[in-house]
């Protein structure tokens, strides 16, 4: 009985289906399970409600979270949070939502946990991994061994508010050949820095292969609505 496998059981704060607002598949359907708890605090987090030890968050098995994307039928499943990738259990989540051959699973992350075990799973999800700019105030949490684990199905993803950002990720970008490995992105932290300002700066370094991206629920929705 000691060595019995207990079945592990995630802390969801939210579950919902909208389009995606980020990434690569922005504009599609997706479903989200958003997790709860973090590691980080970021100066700009839009979501840390979830963070908080006293968030309202209801247990849910791995078969219960399967059941709701089946009956959603939607094919993009988004595991968000707080940070996903901290829960126990990650990886069996994945395989089960990957053993429908349809489905694909992202993952956003923020850039501070080691992606191995993910990646030799035998269908990998697609992150999406912040590298946090010095305005986050938590660059100094970035697992710089993460950056050869990307491939080009993932992303990059640099939430900008200053120029100095911007300057600081082009720094990252060159260091690591992410336009080589990877699809990069620049993010506007909502409200804290003009998009036009970001465009200037992509002509300005002639710096190609880099996507801007808007979250798109934002523009859609009032940007403090939640399950959107
Ligand atoms: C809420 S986080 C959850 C996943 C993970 N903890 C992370 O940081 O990637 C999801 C995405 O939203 C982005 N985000 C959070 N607050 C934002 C804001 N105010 N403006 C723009 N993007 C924001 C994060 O940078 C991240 O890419
Ligand atoms: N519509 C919508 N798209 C999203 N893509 C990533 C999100 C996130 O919070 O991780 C998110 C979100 O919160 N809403
Ligand atoms: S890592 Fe993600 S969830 Fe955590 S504080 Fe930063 S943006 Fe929010
Ligand atoms: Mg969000």
């Amino acid at each position: 009985m000691e060595n019995q496998k207990t079945t592990p059981v995630y802390q969801v704060v939210e579950k919902f289906v909208s389009i995606n607002g980020e990434g690569r598949r922005a504009g599609e359907l997706a479903v989200f399970i958003r997790m709860k708890g973090c590691n980080l605090r970021c100066t700009y987090c839009d979501t840390l409600w979830a963070n908080e030890a006293d968030c309202e968050s209801t247990e849910m098995t791995v078969d219960e979270i399967v059941s709701y994307i089946e009956e959603s039928k939607v094919k993009n499943v988004t595991l968000t949070g707080g940070e996903p990738l901290l829960r126990e259990g990650m990886a069996e989540l994945i395989t089960a939502i990957l053993s429908d051959p349809q489905r694909r699973v992202e993952i956003e992350t923020n850039g501070s946990v080691d992606l191995s075990p993910y990646c030799e799973l035998e269908r990998r999800p697609s992150f999406t991994m912040d590298y946090k700019m010095p305005d986050s105030g938590m660059e100094h949490a970035m697992r710089l061994s993460n950056m050869e684990k990307l491939s080009s199905e993932d992303t990059v993803k640099f939430v900008v508010s200053s120029r100095s950002d911007m300057e600081r990720a082009l720094e990252i970008i060159e260091k690591y050949d992410l336009r080589e490995r990877t699809a990069v992105y620049f993010s506007p932290v909502f409200g804290r820095i003009e998009p036009v300002e970001m465009v200037d700066f992509l002509m300005e370094k002639k710096l190609n292969d880099v996507k801007i991206q808007i979250q798109l629920h934002k523009m859609i929705w009032d940007p403090q609505k939640r399950g959107v």
